[in-house]
């Protein structure tokens, strides 16, 4: 991964984290020294992608805690669990954040002495395992694709480096394919309206020159009707029930529609920590809802406000529906289990039984 692409950045005790919203016009760091902060990166989308927003949590209450005096282990262990309560209201979906809190919480509860030091070396480590569990989603990824006819992939939303402590989940398996000689081409979707293909994975396989196209969300059909090389859809994941329904960024459920209609695979790619055991099915998935006016109003820079310094020139939108318009945003759909061929994580392959409809990742994992 280039420097370029590092979306986290931990010194201990500093957190500082690339600015998405400014990307691709500018790279800026901003540091992160607070739960308050690393809250506030996280709702505001300056981090993003389910992997990412766990680890800036956890790193962000880590680079708090290190600069902080506590009396005790109780009173240590008492802040730390209350901040990591709070810590999970930033956003609803992405499981990560929730399982990384109550890890991360066993931890504390777990420390008889050291409990602020204990914490730290727990968070510390999630970005070096979200590296080492990517890559071997990668190298699972490219094993399961290498056999299906094609040569290109079609992938959606972000799910790279910058979505991630490094590397990438989907985009990591692009990557690894396209570094092994088995990829020719990737097409990639502008993911509206938020736009992190056209502004993020662009960005990502630009600076890595992989032989890439963009594509309206809405060309997806007309794409896989017309190229028959495109051997399946990739995409991430933010949360999967136990029976294999996953929510992702929205637009991922017609992709699959598609990709069945032509008889494409379906991949998801994600670390275990995005499966949701206490899950049955998806229906128990909540779905963020994102404001009006990303729908109704464009983001996007005039050459006077890339150079203009500070992030609020992000806030400047260009209106492109009638006020009054109403319009709903829902930020992830659900993507039922019978429409996904396979589930790759850093533990293996996952696919269904022969014959069933839903997969069995209680039993997977367990094995
Ligand atoms: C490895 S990231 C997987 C998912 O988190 C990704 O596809 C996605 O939906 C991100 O949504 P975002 O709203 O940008 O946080």
């Amino acid at each position: 991964m280039t420097a370029d692409l590092q979306a986290i950045r931990w010194a201990r005790p500093r957190l500082s984290i690339l600015n998405q919203l400014l990307l691709p016009h500018r790279r800026e760091y901003v540091e992160i020294a607070t739960s308050e902060q690393a809250h506030h990166a996280i709702a505001s989308m300056q981090t993003r992608g389910a992997p990412a927003i766990a680890i800036v949590a956890a790193l962000g209450l880590a680079a708090e805690v290190s600069a902080m005096a506590f009396d005790s282990d109780d009173v240590a262990r008492a802040h730390i669990r209350a901040r990591l309560e709070y810590l999970q209201t930033a956003r609803p979906t992405a499981v990560n954040l929730f399982e990384a809190a109550a890890r991360l919480a066993r931890v504390v509860d777990a420390a008889a002495t050291g409990v602020a030091q204990a914490y730290v070396d727990a968070a510390e480590q999630m970005l070096a395992d979200d590296v080492r569990d990517n890559e071997a989603i990668g190298r699972l990824g490219c094993e399961h694709l290498r056999a299906l006819p094609g040569d290109k992939l079609l992938t959606h939303c972000n799910t790279g480096a910058l979505a991630t402590a490094g590397h990438g989940t989907a985009l990591g398996i692009v990557r690894d394919m396209w570094r092994a000689g088995q990829l020719a081409h990737v097409f990639f979707t502008e993911t509206r309206p938020y736009n992190q293909g056209a502004r993020l994975t662009a960005f990502e396989l630009v600076s890595e020159g992989i032989a890439a196209t963009l594509v309206c969300d809405s060309a997806v059909s007309a794409l896989l009707a017309r190229d028959p090389s495109i051997k399946a859809v990739v995409v991430g994941a933010d949360r999967v029930a136990a029976n294999g329904d996953t929510a992702n960024k929205i637009g991922t459920y017609q992709l699959a529609i598609a990709a069945r209609f032509h008889g494409r695979a379906f991949v998801v790619a994600a670390p275990s920590t995005s499966i949701d055991l206490a899950l049955d099915s998806g229906a128990g998935i909540t779905i963020e809802e994102r404001p009006q006016d990303e729908i109704t109003a464009a983001a996007g820079f005039t050459a006077s406000s890339v150079a203009a310094p500070g992030a609020e020139l992000l806030r400047e939108r260009l209106q492109i529906a009638p006020t009054g318009t109403h319009a709903w945003n829902p930020s992830f759909d659900v993507t039922p289990a019978a429409l996904i061929s396979a589930i790759v994580t850093e533990k293996g392959v996952f696919v269904k039984r022969p014959d069933a409809q839903v997969f069995d990742l209680r039993a997977s994992l367990a094995a």
